[in-house]
């Protein structure tokens, strides 16, 4: 699978805390990578990172295999990265269509914006992205919504757009069984678009379920990165919770 995104030897301190030590890894071509590990382990981070929010002391990256010079959300909305943070950023006071078509309105050739279609396309797009409970018409408040719905509507904005790769930080924690469910089973649809994904969770068994690759990050370093049909959830479980060590005792048969 040829590579969409490339890190080489990404590292960032905070003060004296080197919150991620020389960390490379690519994301293919429509793969579903997870990106695992304990609180504090540095994906947040990492993705921050990826989305062009807070910029690496030292790395290397590449798109497409051509060197991206200088990593800041105008290169990565230009190239196509669409980020879903653990605080998804709506507008309250703003309703579901206005939110999912922030930023990309359609208008007709005077400018005025086309609400009856945005507010289709919006019902389609919940409809088929994410069922969610509770939400009555594309015309809803946002600041009317439950935590969870107001993330599965900014997962819905993000795909709706099919970006080239999109970052889901923890999207599925506070979302409804039905809801989780749905979301995971769009990441596998979004494959045969060709579009990649990373997916940050402390879930395992949704990332085993969906992630064609894992990478387990612990204290700011990859110590794990592993094809699905080379793992086990058992493997992730131990690598997540006992680092490089819990790798080693589950080869080993100990864990
Ligand atoms: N802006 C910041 N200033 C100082 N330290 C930070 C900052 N952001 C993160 N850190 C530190 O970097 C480390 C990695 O944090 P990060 O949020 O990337 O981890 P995480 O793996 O996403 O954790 P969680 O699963 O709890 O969200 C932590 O020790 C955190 O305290």
């Amino acid at each position: 699978m040829s590579a969409l995104f490339a890190l080489k030897g990404v590292t960032k301190k905070y003060g004296p805390n080197t919150v991620l030590n020389d960390v490379s890894f690519e994301i293919g071509k429509g793969e579903v990578v997870g990106l695992l590990g304990d609180n504090g382990a540095g994906k947040s981070t990492l993705v921050k990172i990826m989305s062009g929010v807070v910029q690496a002391d030292q790395g290397d990256f590449t798109w497409d295999d051509a060197p991206v010079e200088k990593m800041n959300r105008d290169i990565t909305e230009r190239l196509g990265v669409e980020t879903i943070f653990q605080d998804s950023a709506l507008v309250p006071f703003m309703t579901i269509t206005r939110n999912i078509f922030m930023g990309r309105e359609i208008t007709n050739k005077l400018g005025f914006m086309k609400m009856k279609e945005m507010d289709s396309i919006t019902a389609e797009v919940l409809d088929s992205v994410v069922t969610i409970e509770g939400i009555k018409s594309p015309k809803q408040l946002v600041a009317s919504l439950s935590g969870g719905q107001a993330q599965a509507v900014a997962i819905a904005r993000a795909v709706h757009f099919k970006r080239s790769l999109l970052i889901l930080d923890e999207p599925t924690s506070a979302l409804a069984v039905r809801a989780t469910e749905a979301l995971l089973n769009y990441l596998t649809h979004l494959k045969s678009d060709g579009v990649s994904s990373v997916l940050v969770t402390h879930n395992l068994h949704h990332a085993y379920q969906v992630c064609d690759r894992h990478i387990v990050m612990n204290h700011g370093r990859k110590i794990l990165d592993v094809r699905r049909e080379d793992t086990t959830v058992e493997e992730l479980t131990a690598a997540v919770v006992e680092g490089a060590e819990g790798i080693r005792r589950y080869r080993e048969g100990r864990f």
